[in-house]
């Protein structure tokens, strides 16, 4: 009997759910404010990278601004424009694929800026290359900073939203940690690991129904930030299927998060790309890739990276 009302009440609800969708579709959500929000971002340095577009889109709508990054100088930039915009910034050098490193930052931010509501987990780095040609280092830096350092974020200043009942935790993954390519072994595999987290902890703050605390997950397709440059499909796809704008990426992105979304796939026919991944067989897949040139993608990126390395050693 308990089971048939328990069914019953599920039916209730996924067709009110249903409801709502449907009624967000006609009528345009409105976005929560983050004016009395302090934002951490990681990875802000980087002039064209989705972390500094992220930073000045909060900037805009009136946010506190926290910037982690590796790269002092950049981040620095970063800073200047959000202040520009009249948004209040604080930068911090932070690598956070340093578990320490990590917490100690976190610490130095609760005391000189305050409590944390919105987190967004936005550092990543790529090897590149094949497995065989990763060294042990660069396939433990890639799990560590693209997913480790998500733990330790997390752990660092999840416990306080839990205590305030508000706050948001953004993972931005990337289409690849929902389906992989050849030459992204360390890639991928850190971000299906950091996909994982992210559903495991939505679920668990489900759970323990703390409903003020919100999650969502980012899975752009290839964006033009220079993290991927050369990467590319089959060139006669490339009209069909163009990396996207830093810009464009994170607006969609911004949009989806402050309507609480829990993923956002973008473009939207990346949805479509995982359910056929699930759906068709794997030798189908295989010939999907070769057709599509998927599975030489990366091999631009290789040779420009190697010419650039060849500049460099050769003192050119
Ligand atoms: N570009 C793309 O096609 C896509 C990217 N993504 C994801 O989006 C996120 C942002 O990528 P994108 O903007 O393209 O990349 P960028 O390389 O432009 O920016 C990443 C930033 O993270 C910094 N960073 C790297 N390692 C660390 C570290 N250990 N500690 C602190 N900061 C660090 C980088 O510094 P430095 O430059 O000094 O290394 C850089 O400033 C990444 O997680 C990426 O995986 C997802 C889908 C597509
Ligand atoms: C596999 C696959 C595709 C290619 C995806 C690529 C090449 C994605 C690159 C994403 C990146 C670089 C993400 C970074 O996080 C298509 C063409 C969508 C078709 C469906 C299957």
């Amino acid at each position: 009997m308990g089971v048939l009302i328990d069914f019953l009440l599920l039916t209730a609800k996924v067709v009110g759910y249903i409801i709502q969708s449907l009624l967000r579709w006609i009528k345009r959500p409105t976005e929560k404010r983050v004016t009395n929000e302090i934002c951490l971002i990681t990875g802000t340095a980087s002039a064209r990278g989705l972390g500094r577009h992220f930073a000045l889109e909060l900037a805009q709508r009136g946010a506190t601004l926290v910037l982690w990054d590796i790269d002092t100088d950049g981040n620095e930039k970063t800073v200047v424009q959000v202040r520009e915009l009249g948004a209040k910034a604080y930068a911090y050098t932070c690598d956070v694929s340093q578990r320490e490193d990590v917490y100690n930052t976190a610490e130095r931010v609760r005391r000189e800026v305050g409590d944390v509501t919105v987190l967004i987990n936005n550092a990543g780095v790529v090897a590149g290359k094949p497995i065989l040609q990763c060294s042990d280092e660069i396939l433990e830096r890639t799990m560590k900073t693209n997913c480790h350092a998500h733990f330790w974020t997390v752990k660092a200043f999840l416990p306080r939203m839990m205590e305030m009942d508000h706050g948001h935790i953004v993972t931005i993954a990337g289409s690849l940690g929902l389906f992989a390519t050849a030459c992204m072994a360390d890639y991928s595999a850190s971000k299906f690991a950091v996909v994982g987290f992210h559903e495991a902890l939505s679920h668990q703050l489900k759970a323990k129904r703390i409903n003020g605390v919100k999650t969502t997950l980012v899975c752009p397709y290839l964006v033009d930030t220079g993290m991927f440059t050369g990467c590319r499909i089959r060139r006669e796809l490339d009209a069909l299927l163009s990396p996207l704008k830093p810009d464009d990426c994170v607006k969609t992105a911004m949009k989806g998060i402050l309507n609480n979304q829990p993923t956002i796939c973008i473009p939207r026919v990346m949805y479509f790309a995982v359910i056929l991944k699930h759906l068709l067989p794997w030798d189908v897949q295989v010939l999907v890739h070769k057709f599509l040139g998927i599975d030489k993608c990366m091999h631009p990126f290789i040779r420009q990276r190697e010419a650039k390395r060849h500049l460099v050693a050769t003192g050119r």
